[in-house]
């Protein structure tokens, strides 16, 4: 069985793989202490929960924290008993590399994005990946990552907020009902809410006339679903698209070593 493995600042997801399908999906916070004991200890215990029987056989990992990948491999290495594919890595090949400047090393979320992206939808593509950061990764015809735009994420905007005004309180976000807040927290929902929606709206504009052809968007992450109540900011909503992409690139690199 395959396991993709989509570590984000926040957050690190696991997704076991049958076939072609993805059979579950564990999420827990991103630490770099954590152990490859605890790990194995934690997704051993979810997968008896769902009585599936722990065949992992490959591992492909994208991380956007260098720091943790060194437990992670410890965890294959013990438990499934095989070599991590590590996005980013040399020794793991792209099906297209990317075409940016010499010597700059794009997110390997990024980088799975445009592989699921153009295994789907076959280029001229824009995902939007809410995380941490709210990436945008645009993915050209032929299924190159050429770059794209880096914003502040949803949370840590609101974070932000709170930490650097002493009145402000933290805020969960939600789609106010209006623009105009008649209390704190509604005038902060506002701003990040529907300053994001503008942003969205503004970036991917701008990307689109500077490609100079129509493309794709498409939005990705767990907020991704909150922003499309907006506007008509996505094309199509995946939430799988990273483990998608891993999955894609994963298969890849099995194809050329036989
Ligand atoms: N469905 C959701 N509703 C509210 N907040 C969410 C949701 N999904 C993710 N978040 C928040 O968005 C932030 C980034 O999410 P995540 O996709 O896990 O980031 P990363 O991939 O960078 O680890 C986290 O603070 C998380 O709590
Ligand atoms: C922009 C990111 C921090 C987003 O990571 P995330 O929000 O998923 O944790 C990550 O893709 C990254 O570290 N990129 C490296 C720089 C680049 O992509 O150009
Ligand atoms: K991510």
């Amino acid at each position: 069985m395959l396991l993709t493995i989509d570590c984000g600042n926040t957050n690190t997801v696991f997704s076991l793989w049958d076939g072609d399908a993805i059979l579950q999906t564990w999420r827990t916070s991103t630490d770099h202490r954590r152990t490859a004991d605890q790990y194995f200890v934690w997704l051993s215990t979810l997968m008896q929960v769902r009585g599936i029987k722990a065949d992992v056989t490959s591992v492909v990992i994208s991380s956007t924290v260098p720091r943790v990948v060194f437990n992670l491999r410890v965890l294959c290495d013990r438990y499934f008993d095989c070599r991590p594919l590590v996005v980013g890595k040399p020794e793991c090949r792209l099906p297209v590399p990317p075409r940016v400047e010499e010597g700059v090393r794009p997110g390997p979320d990024r980088l799975a994005n445009a592989a699921g992206a153009f295994q789907r939808h076959g280029g001229h593509v824009v995902v939007v990946d809410f995380g941490t950061a709210t990436n945008f990764d645009v993915v050209a015809e032929d299924g190159a990552y050429i770059g794209g735009v880096i914003a502040p994420g949803v949370n840590l905007s609101l974070e932000a907020l709170h930490q650097g005004a002493a009145a402000l309180p933290h805020v969960d976000i939600s789609r106010p009902e209006r623009v105009i807040g008649t209390n704190t927290v509604a005038c902060i929902q506002s701003g990040v809410f529907w300053g994001y929606t503008g942003l969205i709206e503004g970036i991917t504009q701008r990307i689109k006339a500077e490609y100079g052809r129509p493309m794709k968007v498409i939005g990705t992450g767990g907020l991704a679903a909150l922003f499309a109540q907006a506007e008509d900011l996505f094309d199509e909503i995946e939430d799988d698209l990273t483990m998608y992409g891993l999955r894609v690139i994963h298969d890849y690199n099995m194809a050329m070593t036989i």
